[in-house]
């Protein structure tokens, strides 16, 4: 499996187009989002230890924006539970592409994995099978604001009782202070990690009008208006938190 280093923004850009999940981004996103969510790899590799609190005999654990499929490999190295299947959706082709060749990779060295079907599919548009786990890893905050808690909403109804939802998103702070604390040591952690401040400033350029991230209380509000009856921060590193919420 080719390993890149991320350089995508390493040249100044005439201009900077809108980011989005293609090709060239699947070259280098293993890389690419190491090193800029503090935390992720602790994160992805948990999600597979809280699924398996949560897992139930017959039913399906998503993976929703899947991306590379980091998350359902983590749910299949931790998920021994009878009759669960993983279904892993991305809407970019580039990614379910790469995904499936990296979950073939898996079932090649692993024997009595968790089955798992990967989908092209806008989540919005999915009809949702029940469900004992639901994990959205940084995929919520790519959503137009106004979809959310719709989203939410479908995927609450299609939780079994027992199930849960796993939330991770990039934070805003309503605190004008803690806001720019929080975003100056982000951009310690990117330069910590070989970023340049030209990167960094054009990577906030081309990701500012496609990911909006909310506020804690933002999340608690509205999935408690989806119908969760919980909700249970489990992990946070500078602006990057990861949520629990129970039907
Ligand atoms: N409407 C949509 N429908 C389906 N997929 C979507 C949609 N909108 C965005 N995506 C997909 O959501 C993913 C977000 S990345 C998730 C990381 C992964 N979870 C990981 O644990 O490595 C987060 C990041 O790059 O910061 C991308 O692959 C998009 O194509
Ligand atoms: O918040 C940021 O500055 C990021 O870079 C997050 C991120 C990571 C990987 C792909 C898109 C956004």
């Amino acid at each position: 499996m080719t390993q890149e280093t991320d350089r995508l923004f390493a040249q100044p850009l005439p201009q900077i187009p809108d980011f989005v999940f293609n090709e060239a981004v699947v070259r280098v996103f293993p890389d690419m989002i190491k090193r800029s969510v503090p935390g992720y790899p602790t994160i992805v590799e948990n999600i597979g230890v809280l699924a398996a609190q949560f897992a139930q005999p017959h039913s399906v654990l998503y993976d929703l924006g899947c991306s590379l499929g980091a998350v359902t490999q983590a749910l299949r190295r931790h998920v021994q539970t009878p009759d669960c299947r993983v279904i892993a959706v991305d809407n970019s082709s580039a990614m379910v592409e790469r995904c499936t060749e990296y979950l073939h990779a898996q079932d090649s060295m692993f024997q009595e994995l968790l089955p798992v079907e990967v989908l092209e599919a806008d989540i919005l548009d999915l009809v949702l099978q029940p469900a004992s786990l639901v994990a959205l890893n940084f995929t919520l905050q790519f959503i137009q604001p106004e979809q959310r808690l719709g989203l939410l909403a479908r995927i609450r109804q299609s939780l079994l009782p027992g199930g849960a939802l796993i939330l991770s998103e990039k934070l805003r702070f309503a605190d004008d202070e803690e806001q720019a604390l929080l975003t100056d040591l982000h951009i310690a952690f990117k330069r910590a990690n070989g970023y340049s401040e030209l990167e960094i400033a054009q990577k906030r350029n081309a990701i500012e009008n496609v990911m909006k991230p909310d506020s804690l209380g933002q999340h608690r509000e509205r999935l408690l208006a989806a119908g969760f009856s919980k909700v249970v921060p489990w992990f946070q590193c500078l602006n990057f938190a990861s949520l629990i919420a129970l039907p």
